[in-house]
C-alpha cells in the first residue's frame, strides 16, 4: 500500500474512547466526534488509543476496533490518524501494529512495556525494532510516558543509532518533563528529518524554544482552536501573546489539578465542553463527579472566553 510519509507537525488531539454507560465501547459516537474537532477546534490530527483513550484498560480486539472506526471515520476529514500500539506484551503489540498497517492508519506510536521494564536503551530499542519489523510501512514514533510507564530512560540515548535499526523509526512523543533531553531529541531528529512531537501541554511554550515540531495532548481536545493561536504567535515571533494563551493554559490545569485532574475528570470535563456522550472511564479509574467536571469546564470556558 503506498502511503503519504507527510511529516507529523503541528496540533495532534490525543482523543478520549467513548464508552456506553455500561462500559462497552461505543463507536457511535467517533464520528460525531469527529466533525467536532474538524469543524469547532480546526484540529486535524489525532492519536488514538493513547493515555487520553485509555488504551491500556482495553482489549487487543477493542483496540482494533476503535483504531478500524477513527481511520473509516476519519477519511476525507482527518489529515493523520495516529495509533498507538504499546502493549505489555510485544506479540500484542505487533499484531496491533499489524492491525494499524491493514486499516490505513498513518502511524504508528509505541510506549515501553512498564511491568517487565527495558534495563537499557539497547533492549528498548530491541523491542520497538520487533515492533517496527512488523509493519514496516508504518512511520514509528517512540512514547515517551515515564511519569505512566515509569521508564525514565533518556529519550537521547535511545534515539542514539535507532534509524539503522528500524527504517520505520519517524520520531518521539516526548511527555516527560525533562528539557535537556528534549533538546537533545530535538537536535539529534535534525539530521534524519524525524517529528519531535511535545505530551505536556501545559509547557508547550517551552517545547516550541527547543524547536519541537508539533504537540500531542489532551487538551487540544477542547483548546485546540486556541493552543493553534499560540503556536502561530511563537510562528510569528509574538511572544507576548504566547506566553499570554501558555500561562491561560497553565492556569487552568493548575486549578484543575487541586481538584483532582486525571483521565477521568478530563473526559468528563471534554464531555461537558463537547456536548459528546463520552461516557464514564473503564475500572480501576472512576468516573468523575459532574459538578466537578461542570466547575472545571466553566473555568476554561471564564480563562479562554469560550461560548
Ligand atoms: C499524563 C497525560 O495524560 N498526559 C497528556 C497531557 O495532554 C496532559 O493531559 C496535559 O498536559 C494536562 O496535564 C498527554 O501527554 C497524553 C497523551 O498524549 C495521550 O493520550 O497519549
Amino acid at each position: 500500500m503506498s502511503r503519504d510519509m507527510k511529516k507529523l507537525t503541528g496540533l495532534v488531539a490525543a482523543t478520549f474512547t467513548p464508552l456506553t454507560t455500561d462500559g462497552a465501547i461505543n463507536l457511535s459516537v467517533i464520528g460525531s466526534y469527529i466533525d467536532y474537532l474538524t469543524e469547532k477546534q480546526s484540529v486535524k490530527k489525532v492519536f488514538v488509543n493513547g493515555t487520553t483513550g485509555e488504551a491500556c484498560s482495553f482489549t487487543v480486539d477493542e483496540r482494533k476496533r476503535l483504531a478500524a472506526e477513527w481511520c473509516l471515520q476519519g477519511k476525507g476529514k482527518l489529515e493523520q490518524v495516529i495509533v498507538h500500539v504499546g502493549c505489555m506484551s510485544i506479540k500484542d503489540t505487533q499484531e496491533l501494529a499489524q492491525h494499524a498497517s491493514s486499516i490505513g492508519a498513518d502511524g504508528i506510536a509505541v510506549i515501553s512495556p512498564s511491568y517487565f521494564k527495558p534495563t537499557n536503551a539497547d533492549a528498548l530499542r530491541m523491542f520497538l525494532k520487533e515492533v517496527g519489523a512488523s509493519a514496516p510501512d508504518l512511520p514509528l514514533y517512540y512514547y515517551h510516558i515515564p511519569s505512566m510507564t515509569g521508564v525514565a530512560l533518556e529519550v537521547a540515548d535511545v534515539l542514539n543509532g535507532i534509524e539503522k535499526m528500524i527504517p520505520s523509526f519517524k520520531g518521539v512523543k516526548y511527555s516527560g518533563t525533562d528539557l535537556r533531553d528534549l533538546g537533545q531529541c530535538v537536535c539529534y531528529s535534525q539530521s534524519h528529518n524525524w517529528s519531535v512531537l511535545y505530551g505536556v501541554d501545559e509547557q508547550l511554550l517551552g517545547a516550541l524554544v527547543l524547536g519541537v515540531h508539533g504537540a500531542v495532548g489532551s487538551t487540544y481536545n477542547y483548546l485546540g482552536c486556541k493552543m493553534k493561536q499560540m503556536l502561530s504567535a511563537f510562528d510569528e515571533g509574538n511572544m507576548t501573546q504566547a506566553r499570554d494563551i501558555q500561562f491561560k493554559c497553565m492556569d487552568v490545569i493548575t486549578f484543575a489539578k487541586n481538584l483532582g485532574f486525571d483521565v477521568a475528570v478530563n473526559k468528563q470535563v471534554m464531555s461537558e465542553l463537547s456536548g459528546l456522550a463520552l461516557g464514564p472511564p473503564r475500572l480501576p479509574m472512576l468516573p468523575c463527579p459532574i459538578s466537578k467536571a461542570q466547575t472545571i469546564a466553566q473555568k476554561i470556558k471564564d480563562s479562554f472566553c469560550l461560548t
